[in-house]
């Protein structure tokens, strides 16, 4: 079975946990810190603080934002259910606003459209891994005096304008979830310029505690700490800390292999009339996280038709992402909504399997199959793979 995605782990991932444990300290402590360093580095950003995953970066960001009950964020449908879920967290509302076709991203003249004396920030996503307009966005939370947060939970290693995603604007967040470019089992990082935002992200994330454990543990003095506010656990361990130095180190020659693999299916699928193709426009830099295929309406065979196909012939895919609007939980709290491009692009879109490392007769398989589900009549074209 070829699987949607793969995380790439060796001997050096394991070695690192395998030396943290005999260690002794497997909290958050050194290997925490260092990773945090490091990941700043990497983004040209000030700051970075790890926590437990991108779905509580998204909640910590939210609250030192100062997003509370009754205030309207607006972030698109179409993303995984964490992105509303954060706004949902802090009883604010999530507004729900389009996509554009050809990038799954916010369409930033339906959200101004959308803007409210309500409306308190944009949680602009980097969906697949494509970045989204984000000048764009800074102008409109400028024009309107909104705060901008970046769900960039699939987009380490991509860029917009020149610039590594994590440095554009004030908070952004990161997931290590297996199914992302990197991995530390579960993981998130926010990175930030601003000092109060980095000091209240760390007490927030481990309960508000004044002095942390590792001080006091290494400390000659007695201290005792304070808890400053209510605050949460939502701490990475220096166990997935470790793992994640390891990754980082890589993230840059994934990217590379990711981008080679989605150039071969772009290559091999380009002649194909009833399909669009991920576009990367200039200034963008995609880590394709995700190689994601829209399925026209001239299309011969129906998406789930082709997914079940595929799984048949040992190939897992995906739907397109998720609309968040028409999931259960969503459906019984927000009527009415009306998403008709964001509907669409779910439910024609099929994401295909992209992991490092891919072997080469994994992906002409997958193209071959592909190409004779979906045009049967030209099965020619597809003998060159
Ligand atoms: C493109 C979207 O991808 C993800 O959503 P998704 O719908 O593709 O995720 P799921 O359907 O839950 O798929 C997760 C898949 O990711 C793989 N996976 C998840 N965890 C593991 C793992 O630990 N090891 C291995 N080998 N594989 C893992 C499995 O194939 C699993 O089925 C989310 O991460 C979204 O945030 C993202 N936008
Ligand atoms: O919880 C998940 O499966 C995905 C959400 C995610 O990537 C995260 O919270 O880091």
């Amino acid at each position: 079975m070829i699987p949607i995605a793969k995380p790439y782990l060796t001997e050096e991932e394991a070695q690192a946990a395998y030396d943290t444990i005999l260690s002794g300290w497997i909290t958050q402590g050194p290997k925490v810190k260092e990773f945090e360093e490091l990941f700043a580095g990497y983004t040209g950003a000030k700051y970075a603080i790890a926590v437990s995953n991108c779905t509580t970066a998204l909640h910590l960001s939210m609250i030192v934002s100062g997003i509370g009950p009754g205030d309207e964020v607006i972030c698109p449908s179409m993303s995984y259910i964490a992105t509303a879920n954060s706004i949902k967290y802090v009883g604010a509302i999530p507004v729900f606003a389009e996509v554009q076709p050809l990038n799954y991203n916010l369409d930033p003249e339906d959200v101004e459209k959308r803007i409210t004396t309500k409306t308190k920030a944009i949680l602009l996503v980097h969906q697949i891994g494509m970045p989204a307009d984000i000048d764009a966005f800074k102008k409109l939370c400028d024009k309107y005096d909104l705060k901008l947060i970046e769900d960039a939970a699939c987009a380490a290693g991509s860029a917009y304008k020149g610039k590594k995603i994590g440095s554009h604007s004030e908070l952004v967040c990161f997931s290590f979830h297996p199914r992302k470019v990197i991995s530390t089992g579960d993981g998130g990082m926010i990175t930030t310029n601003r000092k109060d935002y980095y000091n209240r992200l760390k007490l927030l994330r481990q309960h508000g505690m004044s002095v942390n454990d590792r001080v006091r543990h290494v400390s000659d003095k007695v201290i005792f700490e304070d808890h400053l506010e209510v605050g949460y656990n939502y701490r990475m361990t220096d166990i997935q800390a470790a793992v994640g130095i390891k990754q980082l180190e890589k993230l840059d020659w994934i990217v590379e292999e990711r981008r080679k693999i989605g150039a071969i299916y772009n290559e091999a699928f380009k002649n194909i009339e009833f399909i669009n193709l991920p576009i990367e426009k200039e200034g963008y830099f995609s880590n394709n996280q995700s190689y994601s295929v829209y399925l026209k309406e001239s299309c011969p065979i129906d998406r789930n038709d082709l997914m079940q196909k595929l799984l048949d012939e040992g190939i897992a895919t995906r739907r397109g992402i998720m609309t968040t609007h028409r999931e259960t939980a969503y459906k019984k709290i927000q009527k009415d909504i009306n998403l008709p491009v964001s509907e669409d692009l779910q439910d024609r879109s099929i994401i295909l399997p992209l992991y490092v490392p891919m072997k080469d007769f994994e992906i002409k398989y997958i193209i071959r199959s592909f190409i004779e589900l979906i045009q049967p009549a030209n099965v020619g074209m597809e003998s060159h793979y």
